[in-house]
């Protein structure tokens, strides 16, 4: 039998209508890469089996892109994850009725951890919880506020019945510094659930190292700004993985 290969995800972050990259996750710090949808279509058209799409407005509560995140969406013949600023009944159930194939909760699940459980419960395998940490504090709002420790988090949502986590390094997000493999270790250490690396992807060598941590539990890797800065191309990447 053939071992798992990592799954990609490229991502289309969408900030004021436009595809951006962050540094740092730092509302401001962002460059524009024009039209998400045009983006996400070309992911699509270069082999990607999934989209991770996010809306920045949301997260940072400075507005929203929900129509077009939604187009975007349903425009999509792959598997979608959308993340930013789902965090009540309403807003669960427009992203979820958007055909995506699951969501990341982040905020929710630190500021309303009853709310998370309960959608946890009712979505199962739809339902991701985004981990985003600075060293082991957990961030939500953006990554503006601070939300307790990662690993007792880590160890609460493993009871509730969480299907997966979406780990990201804020430190290394969009920097192309590499991914915190530490931390993906020390995490997948922690759960027996399967865990999707965020932030720092900056080369092949990087995807092949986190191929590496599939047997430990990491199922998939989000790139963002490596493929923006064309560091290497989407169907360079898949063969990587593949290798
Ligand atoms: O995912 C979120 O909800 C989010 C909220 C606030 C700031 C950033 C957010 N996500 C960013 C991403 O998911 C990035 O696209 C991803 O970590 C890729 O990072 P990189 O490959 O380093 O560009």
């Amino acid at each position: 039998m053939t071992a798992p290969t990592l799954e990609l995800l490229p991502a289309v972050d969408v900030r004021d209508g436009q595809a951006v990259r962050l540094v740092h996750g730092v509302s401001g710090s962002e460059t524009s890469y024009g039209s998400p949808l045009e983006a996400a279509l070309a992911w699509q058209a270069s082999g990607a089996e999934w989209l991770h799409l996010v809306d920045l407005d949301a997260a940072f509560g400075t507005g929203d892109n929900r129509s077009l995140v939604a187009e975007i969406t349903r425009a999509m013949d792959i598997k979608v994850e959308l993340s930013g600023g789902i965090r009540d009944d309403a807003t669960l159930a427009a992203a979820l009725a958007t055909g995506c194939t699951r969501v990341n909760l982040g905020t929710a699940a630190l500021e309303t951890p009853e709310w998370a459980a309960k959608a946890i419960a009712e979505h199962g395998d739809r339902i991701a919880i985004g981990l985003d940490v600075r060293g082991t504090t957990l961030k939500g709002r953006g990554w503006t506020s601070e939300g307790g420790d990662l690993y007792e988090t880590l160890a609460r949502l493993d009871s509730e019945g969480c299907a997966r986590y979406v780990v990201t390094d804020i430190g290394k997000d969009g920097t192309l510094t590499g991914p915190n493999l530490e931390l993906l270790r020390n995490v997948c250490a922690a759960t027996d659930r399967p865990v999707v690396a965020s932030g720092g992807v900056s080369s092949l060598d990087d995807l092949r190292a986190l191929s590496e941590l599939v047997p430990l539990g990491v199922e998939g890797a989000i790139v963002g700004k490596a493929l923006y800065a064309k560091a290497f191309t989407l169907e360079e990447a898949l063969e990587a993985v593949r290798a």
